[in-house]
């Protein structure tokens, strides 16, 4: 019986949402539609005919400038991290971009090179009881250093994840977002109503509150540390200290910038705060984990360019085992291009989308109807001959030299999007994955098959892309160092 009625009201919701969409199918149904597969997806998002493929960069940019709203589709991630900045509705987001910009200043971010570096040291040392025992897979490594460095620099905790690989708050956010990703590509585990019946719902409540109560049971100290001193102090900095005031800039975390940026006493309030430590957490670790993983690969792909990698390393540090400085990474040119070439094949995001709120004219002609989600292919922008070539599919790092590079259109590439809404930790996250090659690098050779011109790694979408093997690669140790 309890079957029937459900199948009963499934069949009633989609007819519903069929009808209410019948002006959306009616305009979509006149865009042309020979190019608009997503990678991995192919064409599943048709099913609800509401989302469209957009790769033409002049498009891209109107639409990053002007749709900032995001696709319904991220309400299932709201659901854990709240109304932080990432997936905010635009209205609540500009205030909290407004705050979180000047604490993503360069300044501020060159300030946690000492961490990555401290971070990046204990990665290379862990990594040594794998050197020279086969494949080893990389991913819960690489987790556990990002997820280490952004705990250090959001709440000023250490977690240390990389000692402890079972560290709750890892595993609760870890299968958190596991959840989360089933449940976008599962419809019948949309609807609220209905997830309630499903047993992954219990399991959703119990981590969601794993993972609240560990933010708010190490963040608290610190907020409350800082709103005393706030008070005692008249801490509170005018518009012109805060912006301009940072030469005496020591190691602080985001909480407690955040706090600051706010403005003190009469700022954020304890949940805003959490909600921004968790989008913080989930917007960077494994992003840049992802990234590393994929570099890894393609120097394993290609021992030319690893041979390449490591002159330039021992032309920096020689045999020095000291750790790296922000000082090296300026003089790491080559490290750099690689770094670009790996996310212009291998976007860790490879595509956004965003909610349509009213019909727009794109410059190419193609009217996007009110209601629709628009899908930016980045993924799709990065591989397209008419703006790298038809040599686009080749892992050649070397056309980000200045002499070779010709940008189309600025959005052409654009790992980390592009406009108001883009990322705001992509210096932060170029400084984390280089810290972290270089070491890996300078201390282990990195083993895997050759590959030919164009690289193959199987790759699937989880919340992001990801290798299907978890980014496996051989180590062998290099030269003792002094
Ligand atoms: C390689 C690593 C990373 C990649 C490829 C990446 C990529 C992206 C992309 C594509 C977006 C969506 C922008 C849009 O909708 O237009 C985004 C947003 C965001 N990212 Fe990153 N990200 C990375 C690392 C990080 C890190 C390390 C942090 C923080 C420490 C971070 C914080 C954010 C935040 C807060 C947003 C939301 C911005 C907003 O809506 O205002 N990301 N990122």
């Amino acid at each position: 019986m309890f079957l029937w009625l459900l199948c009963l009201g499934i069949a009633l919701c989609m007819v519903l949402f069929k009808l209410k969409r019948r002006r959306l199918h009616r305009l979509a149904s006149k865009i042309p539609g020979s190019d608009d597969e997503l990678p991995f997806i192919g064409l599943a998002h048709k099913f609800t005919g509401t989302t469209e493929v957009v790769v033409d960069p002049v498009d891209i940019e109107l639409l990053l400038k002007t749709s900032l709203e995001k696709d319904d589709l991220h309400r299932f991630i709201r659901n854990v991290i709240g109304n932080g900045g990432i997936f905010a509705p635009v209205p609540i987001w500009r205030r909290r971009r407004k705050i979180m910009v000047p604490a993503f200043s360069p300044k501020i971010v060159e300030t946690f090179m000492e961490i990555f570096s401290e971070q990046s040291e204990k990665l290379v040392s862990i990594l040594a009881d794998c050197a020279g025992k086969g494949e080893v897979t990389m991913e819960p490594y690489l987790c556990r250093y990002t997820l280490d460095s952004i705990c250090q620099t959001t709440m000023g905790i250490t977690i240390n994840a990389q000692n402890n690989p079972d560290a709750p708050f890892l595993r609760a956010l870890k299968n958190m977002l596991n959840l989360v990703c089933e449940r976008i590509f599962h419809l019948w585990l949309q609807p609220e109503w209905l997830y309630k019946f499903f047993s992954q719902y219990t399991t959703h409540q119990k981590y969601l509150k794993e993972i609240h109560d560990f933010v708010d049971e190490v963040s608290i100290e610190v907020i409350q540390k800082k709103r005393r001193e706030i008070k005692k102090e008249k801490y509170l900095k005018s518009e012109v200290d805060r912006n301009f005031g940072l030469s005496n800039y020591k190691t602080r975390s985001f909480l407690d910038l955040l706090i600051e940026f706010s403005g003190g006493e009469n700022g954020y309030t304890d949940l805003e705060l959490r909600e921004e430590i968790i989008t913080l957490t989930v917007a960077g670790t494994d992003t840049s984990a992802v990234s590393v993983g994929y570099t890894l690969k393609l120097l394993a792909m290609y021992p030319k360019v690893q041979d390449q990698l490591y002159q330039e390393l021992l032309d920096v540090f020689g045999t020095s085992d000291r750790p790296i400085v922000k000082e090296d990474l300026s003089k790491l040119k080559y490290l750099e291009r690689v770094v670009k070439e790996s996310l212009r094949l291998f976007p860790p995001v490879p595509f956004i989308i965003r909610k349509v709120l009213k019909d727009i004219s794109l410059p190419s002609g193609r009217i996007l109807p009110a209601g629709s989600g628009a899908a930016i292919s980045i993924w799709g922008l990065h591989r397209h001959p008419k703006y790298w070539g038809p040599d686009a599919e080749i892992f050649d790092p070397d056309r980000f030299l200045p002499e070779r590079f010709d940008l189309k259109h600025a959005c052409s590439y654009m790992p980390f999007s592009s406009g108001p809404r883009n990322c705001i930790g992509y210096q932060y996250a170029l400084m984390s994955m280089k810290t972290a090659l270089s070491a890996i690098v300078r201390r282990y050779k990195i083993i895997g098959e050759e590959s030919g011109p164009v690289p193959q790694i199987k790759s699937k979408i989880d919340i992001m892309m990801k290798a299907v093997d978890d980014y496996k690669i051989g180590l062998e140790k290099r030269i003792e160092y002094k």
